[in-house]
């Protein structure tokens, strides 16, 4: 079974999050394709999907929200699950913490069959409008690294034995019919959302 493993990062943290994931989903004998999730062009080739995104005032990054505009309603019959890494705090690994409006998006239009939140990090060694950013937060007290590899381990040999326990022919069925269209023009158009039941 090949996965794509797709993500948004614009400090680096996000993708090392993406690379921990991939090193999991291999170890369980899966093939994995890492790349940012900008740069991906065709999904025809997966049978599963992982997205995931840095979280920025509240937001996916640009590569994530491109990925879910880009391939709505192309996973009716694969399953996807998505994550975001925020927090400069440990409240990810406190409970569920409600998916930003981009992932919320993305559940619905993808469609994914979960999200999940891990810590985020911020160093103010970052370059850019993130070093200005990054050296406000320190100066606040938010800097630091938040994310907790262990955590983001178990969840990936989780979605790891789901697949491998379903095999490529059960992923999340939804028919197409029960695809709507939404209007392409608001702020987060995506060509399609799943009908409410
Ligand atoms: C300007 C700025 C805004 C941020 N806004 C949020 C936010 O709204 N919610 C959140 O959970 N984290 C927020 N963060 C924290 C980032 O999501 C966190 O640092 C993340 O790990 C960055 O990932 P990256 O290194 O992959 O870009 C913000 C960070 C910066 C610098």
């Amino acid at each position: 079974m090949t996965v794509l493993v797709a993500y948004g990062s614009a400090g680096g943290g996000t993708g090392e999050i993406a690379g921990w994931i991939t090193e999991e989903l291999r170890s369980a004998g899966l093939n994995v394709d890492l790349s940012p999730g900008g740069g991906v062009t065709d999904v025809g080739t997966y049978e599963a999907v992982i997205l995931g995104s840095a979280v920025y005032a509240s937001g996916w990054h640009a590569d994530a929200r491109d990925f879910t505009h880009r391939f709505a309603g192309r996973f009716t019959d694969r399953p996807v699950w998505l994550f975001s890494s925020g927090p400069l705090d440990t409240s990810a690994d406190g409970g569920v913490l409600p998916p930003s409006h981009h992932a919320e998006l993305a559940l619905r239009v993808l469609p994914a069959r979960e999200h999940g939140t891990f810590g985020g990090r911020m160093t103010s060694e970052a370059h850019g409008w993130l070093g200005i950013m990054a050296r406000q937060l320190a100066r606040e007290g938010h800097a630091g690294d938040f994310r907790n590899p262990e955590r983001i381990r178990a969840w990936a040999r989780s979605v790891a034995a789901e697949l491998r326990k379903e095999g490529p022919a059960h992923g999340t069925q939804i028919e197409p019919s029960r695809l709507v269209p939404v209007d392409p023009s608001g702020p987060d158009g995506a060509g399609h959302r799943r009908r409410e039941p």
